[in-house]
């Protein structure tokens, strides 16, 4: 198992429209992380994984994001796009392991391949307690709450922050590690999430996306007491 337990991964990504997109600004942010403590990374597409690969010996958990208007599935939808990542030098392969529709093999065939073919661990992004049993039969290696919050089924626990039930139910049924991701964006929810059993934590935004980050403090300027 290559992600140690109680590590903090810092997710380093920024997407086309983001001023820090691209390969430099994804590999200092990953050496900033590295230098901060961070004992991990996960980065989406080839280029941003080959450019930090080259500065850490790190585990990278990679990701290839693949937007398709017919399918709903966009994180590693298929044998291709994790193959690419492995060959850029990703550990682990991160994927959407829901049953929604994708351009590419069913989750558990996927997650075969991965193992099997690519000799990468699999590190399964769900947004339900049933698809994290599945995808820990499957065999992935570790099970995230990654994507609860981003289906039309968990749409509504978004705005509620990080899912923390959802934590505590994957923890309590399957023996895989299980991975709190997806709106940790403190300390404290950090913490909260390793007293409830998380193996790992990954945090993105609050930490490698100054845009996002500076428009809470705007929205803070804009508060007046009444
Ligand atoms: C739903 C989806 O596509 N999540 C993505 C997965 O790679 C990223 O956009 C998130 O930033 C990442 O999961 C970390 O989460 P947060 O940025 O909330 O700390």
């Amino acid at each position: 198992m290559l992600i140690p337990k109680g590590a903090l991964v810092v997710s380093c990504q920024a997407r086309a429209d983001n001023p820090l997109h691209g390969p430099i600004f994804m590999s200092a942010m990953a050496r900033a992380a590295a230098a901060g403590g961070a004992q991990g990374f996960r980065a989406n597409g080839a280029e941003d994984v080959a450019a930090i690969r080259a500065i850490s010996t790190l585990p990278i958990i990679g990701i290839s994001k693949v937007w398709d208007d017919r399918f709903p599935v966009y994180i590693t939808p298929d044998f291709d796009s994790a193959s690419r990542i492995a060959a850029a030098g990703a550990d682990i392969i991160a994927l959407d392991a829901t049953p929604r529709p994708r351009n590419g093999e069913p989750v558990d065939r996927l997650i075969a391949r991965i193992r099997n073919e690519l000799k990468r661990e699999v590190f399964a992004d769900v947004s339900t307690l049933e698809e994290g049993k599945a995808a820990s039969a499957h065999g992935a290696s570790y099970i995230a709450t990654t994507l609860s919050g981003y289906t039309d089924e968990t749409a509504a626990t978004k705005a509620d922050g990080p899912d923390l039930d959802l934590l505590s139910a994957l923890v309590a049924a399957v023996s895989t590690p299980v991975i709190a991701e997806g709106r940790f964006d403190t300390p404290d929810l950090v913490a909260a999430a390793f007293e409830r059993g998380a193996h790992a934590v990954v945090v993105g935004t609050a930490i490698t996306n100054p845009r996002e980050i500076t428009k809470k403090f705007v929205h803070a300027t804009q508060r007046r007491a009444v």
